[in-house]
C-alpha cells in the first residue's frame, strides 16, 4: 500500500480547507510529509505553509535552509524561515524555541495545526528513551498523534503509523532532497545510542518488528494515561484549593491516582516535573502529624503540612 494511502487514516487530524503550518528540518521525514500533503492539496483544499528553523548548531546550517526554500518554491508553498540569535544549549532547549517560534508563526498566519514528521520509529524509540529514565504511563505514550500546543493551535504528528525506513524509501523513489544530519551518528547523544545501537540488537536478537511493537506500546499508555488524566480531572475541584492539596481526598484516592495529582500538582507549583522520589515524599506525609515537612524539592521549596492541607513553603 502506498505511504498515500497508509495517511488517509488519519487525515481527520487535519481537516479539509485548514491552514497547516508543515515543519520541516529538511531531513527524510519531513520532506517526505511536506510530499504527501502537497499531492493531497487538490483534494484537501489546505492552506499549506512551511515553517524551518536554523538552530545554527553548526557551520553551513543555512544550506538547509535555502534546499528546504528552494523546493517549497518550485511546489508553490510558503516559507518561513526562524533563526536562532543564539544557538540553543541543548535539545530540550531547541525543542522549546521550535514550539514556541512554530505557534507564533502559525497564530500570525491565522493556520490551525502546525504538522510534524515524527514517525513510528521516533515514536518507539521515545518508549525506550523514557523507560529507561524510569517514566511513568505519561512519559512513555508522551508522543501522539495530536495535543495542543497553545493558543488555539494543535500539534499533529501524522506519519506516527510510518516508520523512518519508510520514509527514506519514499525520498528516494521521490528524489527529495533530503539534508543530511550528521549530528544523527553521534553516539555520545542518548537518542542517537538507542537508535543506532539498542534498536538493531533488540531488532536482531528480540523481535525483528520491536518498532512497531514499542509504537503499540506507546499508544496504548497514551490512551490509558489520558483516561487516568480524565478521572484526575473529576477530583481536581475538591483536591486542590488555593495551591494547597487536601490530606483526605488526596488519600482516598487510589495510588495510581495519588501520584499523578501529586505530580500534577508539584508541576504547576513548582514549575517544573517533579520526581518520583519527590512524589514519595508528599506521599509519605499522608498520616504525619502537623507541621512535618519534606526535604527541599527545588527553588528552595519544601512541602509541608498545614492541618488538612499539604502547602508549599521556603526552606
Ligand atoms: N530545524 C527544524 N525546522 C523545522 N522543523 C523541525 C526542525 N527540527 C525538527 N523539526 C520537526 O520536528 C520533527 C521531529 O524532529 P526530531 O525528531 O529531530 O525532533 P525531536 O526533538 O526529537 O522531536 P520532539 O520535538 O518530539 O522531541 C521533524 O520531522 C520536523 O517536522
Amino acid at each position: 500500500m502506498s505511504l498515500g494511502s497508509r495517511l488517509r487514516p488519519v487525515l481527520g487530524l487535519l481537516p479539509p480547507g485548514r491552514g497547516l503550518l508543515v515543519a520541516v528540518s529538511g531531513g527524510q521525514d519531513s520532506l517526505c510529509l511536506l510530499k504527501l500533503l502537497v499531492d493531497l492539496v487538490p483534494e484537501r483544499g489546505w492552506r499549506l505553509h512551511v515553517g524551518h528553523l536554523d538552530h545554527r548548531w553548526r557551520p553551513g546550517s543555512e544550506r538547509d535552509a535555502r534546499r528546504v526554500a528552494a523546493l517549497c518554491n518550485v511546489w508553490g508553498v510558503p516559507f518561513h524561515l526562524g533563526i536562532a540569535r543564539t544557538p540553543p544549549a541543548g535539545e530540550a532547549a531547541a525543542r522549546a524555541w521550535r514550539y514556541c517560534w512554530l505557534e507564533q508563526i502559525a497564530r500570525g498566519l491565522a493556520l490551525e495545526r502546525v504538522v510534524t514528521g515524527h514517525t513510528l520509529s521516533d515514536r518507539a524509540e521515545t518508549v525506550l528513551f523514557n523507560l529507561l529514565r524510569g517514566s511513568g504511563g505519561a512519559g512513555l505514550g508522551s508522543l501522539d498523534w495530536d495535543r495542543s500546543l497553545g493558543g488555539g493551535v494543535r500539534l499533529v504528528r501524522p506519519l506516527l503509523g510510518i516508520s523512518r525506513a519508510e520514509t527514506g524509501a519514499f525520498c528516494l523513489a521521490h528524489d527529495l532532497p533530503v539534508c543530511i544530519d550528521e549530528s544523527n551518528a553521534n553516539v555520545t547523544f542518548r537518542r542517537n545510542r538507542i537508535r543506532l545501537e539498542l534498536m538493531p540488537y533488540l531488532r536482531e536478537h528480540f523481535n525483528p518488528m520491536v518498532e512497531q511493537t514499542l509504537a503499540r506500546t506507546g499508544e496504548i499508555l497514551h490512551a490509558e494515561s489520558e483516561l487516568l488524566e480524565s478521572l484526575l480531572d473529576g477530583h481536581w475541584h475538591s483536591l486542590v484549593q488555593d495551591g494547597r492539596l487536601h490530606r483526605n481526598t488526596l488519600a482516598a484516592l487510589p495510588l495510581a491516582l495519588q501520584r499523578r495529582a501529586v505530580r500534577r500538582w508539584l508541576s504547576v507549583e513548582l514549575g517544573k516535573q517533579p520526581s518520583f522520589e519527590h512524589i514519595a515524599a508528599v506521599l509519605g506525609c499522608l498520616n504525619t502529624p502537623n507541621r512535618t515537612r519534606t526535604s527541599p524539592l527545588a527553588h528552595g521549596l519544601l512541602v509541608e503540612v498545614q492541618g488538612e492541607w499539604l502547602g508549599l513553603v521556603g526552606g
